[in-house]
């Protein structure tokens, strides 16, 4: 009997039947060409709402080429240049146990991201920041975002935000994702960090 499974016209069909717009090794004709800046983290910590901040109209989801796991593409305009904004799966660590951490992973190591924001929840700083030298230390363009500072504020937390900039030797930006708050000034970081790469 003939395996059919991965071949390219049965792949398409299956995502037209599930309603897949960009299926296996199909271009996204959105942000094609454009220069990349990733989304990561931990489940829950705001990244789809940032990414709906940064994206316009146009976005795309799609399931990473083989496999099951949700990838977001759209395009976003920092500064007065157009990238691709890409909206990962959350994930706890690089050592990647769930297939929504092997897709982020080989992700960031096959698409070369100009930044990748590390968005955390501030109130879990200490259990977040692990993944953020991982990040650094996998030589990855890392930009660390304190989301959900709201809630952070009124558990009494105070996060010296320039002292974690000096030890880590990243941008970090404190935002309030859900209220707008703070996106001017990431905007504005992320601009200049991606030209200055
Ligand atoms: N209080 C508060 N809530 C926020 C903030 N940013 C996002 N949220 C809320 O946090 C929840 C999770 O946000 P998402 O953007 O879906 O989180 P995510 O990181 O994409 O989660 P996964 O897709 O599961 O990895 C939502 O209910 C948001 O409204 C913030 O700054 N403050
Ligand atoms: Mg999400």
């Amino acid at each position: 009997m003939e395996y059919c499974q991965d071949r390219p016209w049965y792949k398409k069909l299956i995502a037209t039947l599930l309603g897949i717009n960009n299926c296996d090794g199909e271009v996204n004709q959105n942000t094609q060409g454009l220069e990349k800046i990733a989304l990561v983290g931990s489940p829950n910590v705001g990244k789809s709402v940032l990414f709906n901040i940064l994206t316009g109209a146009y976005v795309t989801v799609s399931n990473y080429p083989g496999t099951t796991v949700e990838v977001s593409r759209g395009r976003g305009k920092i500064g007065n240049k157009e990238y691709e904004i890409i909206d990962t799966p959350g994930m706890y660590s690089l050592m990647c146990i769930t297939e929504e951490e092997k897709v982020t992973r080989e992700l960031l190591l096959r698409e070369s991201p100009k930044a990748v924001i590390h968005v955390i929840d501030a109130k879990n700083i200490q259990r977040m920041l692990p993944l953020t030298i991982q990040l650094i230390e996998s030589g990855l363009p890392v930009i660390l975002v304190l989301n959900i500072m709201d809630e952070a504020e009124r558990m009494g937390l105070k996060i010296n935000v320039a002292k974690l900039e000096k030890d880590l030797g990243i941008p970090v930006i404190p935002t309030i994702a859900a209220l707008n708050k703070g996106i001017d000034t990431l905007k504005e970081r992320i601009g200049r960090y991606v030209t200055a790469a």
